[in-house]
C-alpha cells in the first residue's frame, strides 16, 4: 500500500473545502488562526512519516492534550483515579455542567472538560502545576523526537481570561470536595495543557504508543502498559469526540480525540497514527475537514478497529 499516495490523494480530493466549519472563537486567541489551515499526517511502526499540506506548522492541540494526561495520570495513581471520573460517554456537549449536578461531582469521562480537569488534578498531584506541565511537555518531546513542542503562553493566557466555564466546572466539583489541590492551581495547569502547540507530524509521532500496546515503537519507550493503552483507546472511542462519538465510530471507525483548535489524533492499533488538522469546526466541536480526510484515509487503506 502506498501510503503517501493515500495521503496526497485524500489532501487533494479535500482542498477545495479547505475553510469549511466554524473557527472556535470562545477562547480569542483561537479566532485569529488562518481557517484555510489544513494538514495530515500519518505514522508508522518504523518511524516513517507520510505528510500533506500543512502537516509541518503547529497548531493548538486543546483537548487532545487530555489523551496524553490521561496516561500520565493513570501512570502516577492505576485504577484509584476512577473513583474520580467514569467511563462513560457523557452525550453533552465538552464543557457541559448538567451532569455534575446528579452526579455529585463525578465527571463521566476523562476527555469532557470537567474530567480531564479531574485527570490534570491528579497529575499535577501534590507537585507545583510548573512540574506537571513541564513532565507532559517533556514526554511530548521525547516521543515526537522534537525539542520544538512547546506551550504557547499567548493561547494560555486566552484560555485563562475566557475561563468562567473551566472554573465554573472547578469549582462546582469542589463544592463535593472532589478536587486534590487548589482550584486555580489546577486550572492554571490545564489551561497550560491545553495551548500546547504541536504539527501534525509530531502529534502523529508522540501517540504511536497508543497504536502499539503502549510503547512506542520507534524509540522502544514504554509510556503505558498494554492493559491501559487499550482502555485509553476505549475511551477515545466512546468519548473522544462527546457528543458526536457515535457519529464519529460510524463514519472513521478509529479511536480518535478532537480539541477546538481544528487538530484530531486518530490511533489505528498495529497501524498507525495520524493527526489532521483544519480549523473550522461542527456543532460538537469536531474539525469538520479533518473527520471528512479520516473517513477517507478509512475508505482508502481499508483500515478499521472493527475489521
Ligand atoms: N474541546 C476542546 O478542545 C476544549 C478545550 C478548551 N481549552 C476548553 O477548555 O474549553
Amino acid at each position: 500500500m502506498n501510503l503517501q499516495h493515500i495521503i496526497d490523494e485524500t489532501f487533494a480530493e479535500l482542498e477545495p473545502r479547505r475553510g469549511c466549519g466554524a473557527v472556535a472563537d470562545y477562547i480569542p486567541a483561537l479566532a485569529n488562526v488562518d481557517p484555510g489551515k489544513f494538514g495530515v499526517a500519518l505514522a508508522t511502526k518504523d518511524g516513517a512519516t507520510y505528510c500533506a499540506g500543512d502537516a509541518g506548522e503547529a497548531f493548538s492541540i486543546q483537548s487532545i492534550s487530555k489523551v496524553f494526561v490521561l496516561a500520565l495520570a493513570l501512570d502516577r495513581h492505576g485504577p484509584r483515579l476512577w473513583d474520580r471520573v467514569g467511563r462513560e460517554p457523557s452525550g453533552d456537549p465538552f464543557n457541559s455542567i448538567v451532569q455534575l449536578e446528579r452526579e455529585k461531582g463525578i465527571p463521566r469521562n476523562p476527555f469532557i472538560n470537567a474530567g480531564a480537569i479531574v485527570t490534570t488534578d491528579h497529575l499535577v498531584d501534590d507537585r507545583s502545576h510548573d512540574v506537571a506541565i513541564d513532565e507532559l511537555v517533556a514526554l511530548l518531546r521525547k516521543m515526537a523526537r522534537d525539542d520544538a513542542v512547546h506551550v504557547d503562553p499567548e493561547v494560555a493566557r486566552s484560555e485563562s481570561k475566557a475561563g468562567a466555564r473551566n472554573r465554573s466546572l472547578a469549582y462546582f466539583m469542589e463544592s463535593f470536595d472532589r478536587l486534590r489541590n487548589p482550584v486555580e492551581t489546577v486550572l492554571a495547569a490545564y489551561f497550560r495543557q491545553c495551548a500546547l502547540a504541536l504539527s501534525c507530524k509530531q502529534l502523529a509521532e508522540a501517540a504511536l504508543f497508543l497504536a502499539f500496546d503502549g510503547t512506542d515503537p520507534v524509540t522502544r519507550e514504554v509510556v503505558t502498559s498494554t492493559a491501559r493503552c487499550r482502555r485509553i483507546n476505549a475511551l477515545m472511542l466512546t468519548c473522544g469526540h462527546y457528543d458526536n462519538s457515535g457519529e464519529f465510530a460510524f463514519e472513521v471507525g478509529f479511536c480518535g480525540k478532537s480539541g477546538v483548535g481544528g487538530g484530531i489524533l486518530a490511533v489505528v492499533p498495529n497501524k498507525a497514527t495520524i493527526a489532521v488538522w483544519s480549523p473550522g469546526l461542527n456543532e460538537a466541536g469536531t474539525s469538520e475537514l479533518g473527520a471528512l480526510a479520516l473517513r477517507k484515509i478509512a475508505e482508502k487503506t481499508g483500515w478499521s478497529i472493527f475489521g
